[in-house]
């Protein structure tokens, strides 16, 4: 188990990671999510023992990583796949892995096989596709066979196949009984790969809930409605918000409604004489359920390209730009909606 206890890391007046606590247990994948620059690569390192806390703790077992007995035989990390000496081949850098941490030469073999790296094994490395750099990353990580893995964005770089073979992997290391912690913003595939979710945003813990927990307190479920013309569309609209719902535009033409059943609407539409083409109950993705989360916590945020022929964002999506104070407004509350923790934290004076 990883345990971090008030963890904390600031790079001179920067704080990268703030008074974070959580726990990353044995038998399930534990994603770990947030926006660009958030702290989860510094809070990796931290976990490796690669930088030191400015206070608090993080314990793997129940030890600092330094203090950890043969810790390459513990734990295994991907940080960045990239860190690999070019000249050397695949097999060579394993091999010399594999001898400072006093593991046999044959795991090597088994691991190269495990990646699907056996064929080219012995080719030098900088000549690797970025995915293939990934798998030889994943191969280091596992050669000491550890109980606790952690993976820094390891499907970066993959082709669907490869994404599907790590997907597989960490689920099969998870059924293990092995600590599984991996970082991703690739919110679809996380979904479908993590049982657990720690997210933060700007260094603070925004959750720490299973992935079904954590769609279900940050949106709410919802109908597709879709009449068949503009005008019975903005008739249904009128009705629909009468009766209390809340109805926002899809990008093709159809409403998203929540707050009323979907028989509600249906008699509500009804009623109006309005034809429907479409009454759906939809559950909102764990990627919608990830942006309302950390909507306020985003550092980085692009502006609108105005060249000729450049299109404003369909209806419904966040709007680009400066954050405007109302930001939240751009995803309006929904009914049962759990507050989101980071809008109270936004103006804390001591995190930057
Ligand atoms: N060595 C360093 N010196 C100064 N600032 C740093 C250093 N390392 C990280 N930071 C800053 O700390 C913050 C957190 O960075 P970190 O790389 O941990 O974020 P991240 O969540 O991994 O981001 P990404 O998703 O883009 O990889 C950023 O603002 C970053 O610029």
């Amino acid at each position: 188990m990883i345990e971090a206890v008030g963890l904390t890391k600031r790079y001179g007046a920067k704080t990268a990671v703030h008074n974070l606590s959580f726990q990353v247990r044995p038998g399930a994948v534990t994603g770990f999510l947030g926006p660009n620059g958030s702290g989860k690569s510094t809070t990796m390192r931290m976990i490796l023992g690669l930088d030191m806390p400015t206070s608090g703790r993080v314990t793997i077992g129940g030890h600092p990583y330094h203090k950890l007995p043969n810790a390459p035989r513990q734990v295994g990390a991907l940080l960045d796949a990239k860190a690999v000496h070019g000249g050397r081949s695949a097999r060579m850098h394993l091999l010399s892995l594999a001898q400072l941490a006093g593991i046999p030469a044959r795991r090597v073999d088994e691991v190269l096989g495990v990646v699907g790296l056996q064929d080219v094994a012995r080719k030098r490395s900088k000549g690797f596709s970025l995915g293939m750099g990934q798998r030889l990353g994943i191969a280091a990580a596992l050669l000491g066979d550890p109980a606790v893995l952690l993976f820094d964005e390891p499907v970066n770089g993959l082709d669907p196949e490869g994404i599907l073979w790590v997907r597989n992997l960490m689920k099969r290391l998870a059924a293990e009984g092995r600590t599984v912690f991996v970082s991703s913003h690739l919110m679809s595939e996380m979904a479908l790969t993590a049982d657990h979710l720690i997210v933060i945003g700007r260094g603070q813990l925004l959750a720490d809930m299973s992935v079904k927990d954590f769609i279900s307190a940050n949106s709410a479920d919802f109908a597709r409605v879709r009449a068949p013309e503009p005008e019975s569309r903005d008739k249904l609209t009128a009705a629909l918000v009468e009766a209390g719902a809340q109805v926002l535009p899809e990008p093709d033409g159809a409403l998203r409604v929540t707050g009323l059943t979907l028989p509600r609407i249906s008699d509500i539409a009804h009623d109006a004489d309005i034809r429907l083409w479409e009454l759906s109950p939809h559950q909102a993705s764990l990627e919608e359920a990830y942006m309302r989360m950390t909507q306020t916590a985003v550092d980085y945020r692009s502006t609108a390209d105005r060249r000729h022929g450049f299109q404003a964002p369909p209806p419904g999506l966040p709007p680009t730009g400066p954050v405007p104070p109302n930001w939240g407004e751009a995803y309006p509350a929904l009914p049962g909606e759990q507050p989101n923790p980071y809008t109270t934290q936004r103006d804390s004076k001591d995190v930057r």
